[in-house]
């Protein structure tokens, strides 16, 4: 049995960091272990023009603590004003990595985000002939929909036809939740990746709803029924280059999260290497870990893969911080329900 793996630094493809005092508190959690992340825009108000996006990269780097290294590299939240030429000129400069599709109301927020699609047409083409990905969150906001069942839906509505309209649009599929989002993925060679977070591979909808409530475990997509795991746990253990680690860690304080009406979001950006690694050890699948999380997202974006490695060895089980302390209060960190006993060395 393996117990010391070392392979290139790992990037996070899907990573919420905010802003400000938030901001301050959560990057070196990320910074630690990761090289680059892909930075979610759904700040208030969103990050949605190029000059936007250059002030926040700059608040993210003043906000790194000088010991660090980390690569922001940021994305464009797309809206139904949404100008194709700033979005070009964003990419063309080297800023922008990505646009972000939110439907209104699908998720924290996202009441920017677009409801009516034929108003973004011309982003979307223009996207395309650019080679600019789309990322996707996943879900339709139809209250008539049952919200488990959300993400499937939105792969027909929605996702589809975007695609059969805008050909050679490079699409991620964020955080997918479902065998229905493994499937659209594995059923479509070109131009389709899909992220999936680390909280996805361990918990389905029994570990947020049975035995009482458990808001820590709440974030959108909800997680769904265990067979829906198991089909995330079988993508992100299989080697297929179009699944990668996006972890979607999602700071909320303990005082959004534990209340009546509780944010969605789990918070992992501490101990994801931990929680990747116990999952794809118990599946006896190691020699994969490296392409999840280190080679496979460089691949769909297109750029190099970090020359840094990290070293990771298996033993007593990892301690980490139950919570972290920002200045708008404490953060639960995730976890698991069970031991972890790999550590970044
Ligand atoms: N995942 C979540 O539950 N929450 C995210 C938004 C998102 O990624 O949908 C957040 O910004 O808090
Ligand atoms: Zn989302
Ligand atoms: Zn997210």
């Amino acid at each position: 049995m393996t117990d010391s793996i070392t392979i290139r630094r790992p990037d996070d493809w899907h990573l919420h960091l905010r802003d400000g005092a938030m901001l301050q508190a959560v990057l070196p959690e990320t910074a630690r272990h990761f090289a680059r992340a892909i930075i979610m825009p759904n700040l208030v108000p969103p990050v949605v023009r190029g000059d936007q996006a250059a002030a926040y990269r700059d608040r993210i780097m003043a906000a790194l603590p000088a010991d660090m290294t980390f690569e922001p590299l940021m994305t464009l939240y797309l809206t139904e004003d949404t100008d194709a030429a700033d979005v070009a000129a964003a990419h063309a400069s080297g800023l922008v990595k990505a646009v972000k599709l939110y439907p209104a109301g699908a998720t924290t927020n996202s009441q920017s985000g677009v409801r009516d699609f034929d108003k973004v047409r011309s982003v979307l083409d223009k996207m395309a002939e650019i080679g600019l990905p789309l990322c996707v969150h996943g879900e339709v906001t139809d209250p008539e929909i049952d919200i488990f069942d959300r993400e499937a839906v939105f792969i027909d509505r929605v996702l589809d036809p975007i695609r059969k309209a805008t050909p050679g649009l490079r699409v991620v599929m964020e955080h997918i939740t479902t065998s229905n989002g493994v499937e659209y993925v594995k059923a479509h060679e070109a131009d389709l990746g899909a992220t999936i977070t680390a909280h996805h591979l361990i918990i389905n909808r029994n570990h947020i709803l049975v035995g009482g409530i458990k808001p820590h475990y709440y974030c959108l997509p909800v997680a769904k029924r265990e067979d829906h795991r198991l089909a995330l746990v079988a993508a992100a253990t299989s080697g297929d280059k179009r699944y990668f680690l996006g972890t979607d860690s999602a700071p909320h304080t303990d005082d959004n999260k534990e209340m009546a009406c509780g944010c969605a979001g789990c918070f992992t950006a501490t101990n994801t290497m931990s929680l990747v690694a116990e999952m794809f050890d118990r599946e006896s699948a190691m020699d994969k870990l490296e392409g999840f999380v280190s080679l496979n997202g460089p691949s769909f974006y297109g750029l190099p893969v970090n020359e840094e490695t990290i070293t990771l060895t298996k033993g007593e089980p990892v301690e980490y911080p139950t919570k972290i302390e920002t200045g708008d209060g404490p953060v639960t960190v995730f976890e698991p329900g069970f031991p972890l006993h790999w550590r970044v060395v």
